[in-house]
């Protein structure tokens, strides 16, 4: 999958997701999901292969975050998985980094978080006690991801082109933060459309509500598609 589109499963439990994902499944080209802590959490492992044996590429978002062995031996474990996708806090630094990616295995790509989506400047210099700015942050720490061999990063889109001049073209650069023109924020701070997001170098997207709280979730994937491939 070369650009994907990450749906955000942020549902409760694997019935709630089955439902949803009924629609997806009789598509020719299943779109990628991403699992996050709220379903894993829920339902753990066993549902990851049901969803794994259908065909979905698989972004498992746990956002590991402790110190280096722990998070070897969980990358280790998780890897028997077979999912595509998994996230690490850059924060963890650079020996917890080394360690995941020494125990990711071949097929699985280590996606590095820099600063939450969520996080406006001012709450990142509040909470973190630092005077950098938002882009200097987050562009230290996909540095850090880089040098220490992870994928790519997960930022929000307005920070993707400057990772790319940092990094280099085959660094992933995964971006949530996405809504669409006229769509609720939420919680979100940093957030983009899903043409912009690609203008400023993002080589891939999270979408969650946009598409999973809408009344016709196919209708507005494929809008999401055709604004990001055009
Ligand atoms: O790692 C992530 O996927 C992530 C990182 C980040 O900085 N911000 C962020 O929103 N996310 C995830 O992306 C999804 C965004 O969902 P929506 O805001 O509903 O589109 C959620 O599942 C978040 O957990």
């Amino acid at each position: 999958m070369k650009r994907p589109v990450f749906i955000a499963l942020d549902f409760p439990d694997a019935k709630t997701t089955r439902l949803f994902l009924n629609d997806f499944l009789k598509m020719a080209d299943k779109p990628a999901i991403k699992i996050g802590m709220e379903l894993f959490f829920a339902e753990g492992p066993e549902f990851v292969r049901e969803l794994r044996s259908q065909g979905f590429t698989i972004f498992l978002d746990l956002k590991l975050y402790d110190i280096p062995t722990t998070v070897g031996h969980a990358v280790a474990s998780i890897a028997k998985l077979n999912v595509q996708y998994l996230t690490v806090h850059a924060a963890g630094g650079t020996k917890m980094l080394r360690q995941a990616v020494a125990n990711k295995g071949e097929e699985m790509k280590l996606l590095a978080v820099t600063q939450l989506t969520s996080f406006s400047e001012a709450e990142m210099r509040a909470t973190q006690l630092t005077s950098s700015t938002m882009t200097e942050n987050v562009i230290h720490l996909a540095e850090l991801a880089y040098q220490s061999g992870i994928d790519g990063t997960i930022s929000a889109p307005l920070e993707a082109g400057l990772i790319q001049q940092k990094t280099n073209a085959s660094f992933l650069r995964v971006t949530p933060g996405i809504r669409l023109t006229g769509d609720s924020t939420d919680d979100q701070m940093r957030i983009t459309t899903p043409e912009k997001a690609r203008e400023l170098g993002a080589t891939g997207l999270v979408v969650g509500r946009s598409i999973t709280k809408s009344n016709d979730p196919v209708a507005v994937y494929q809008r999401v598609l055709l604004e990001w491939s055009n």
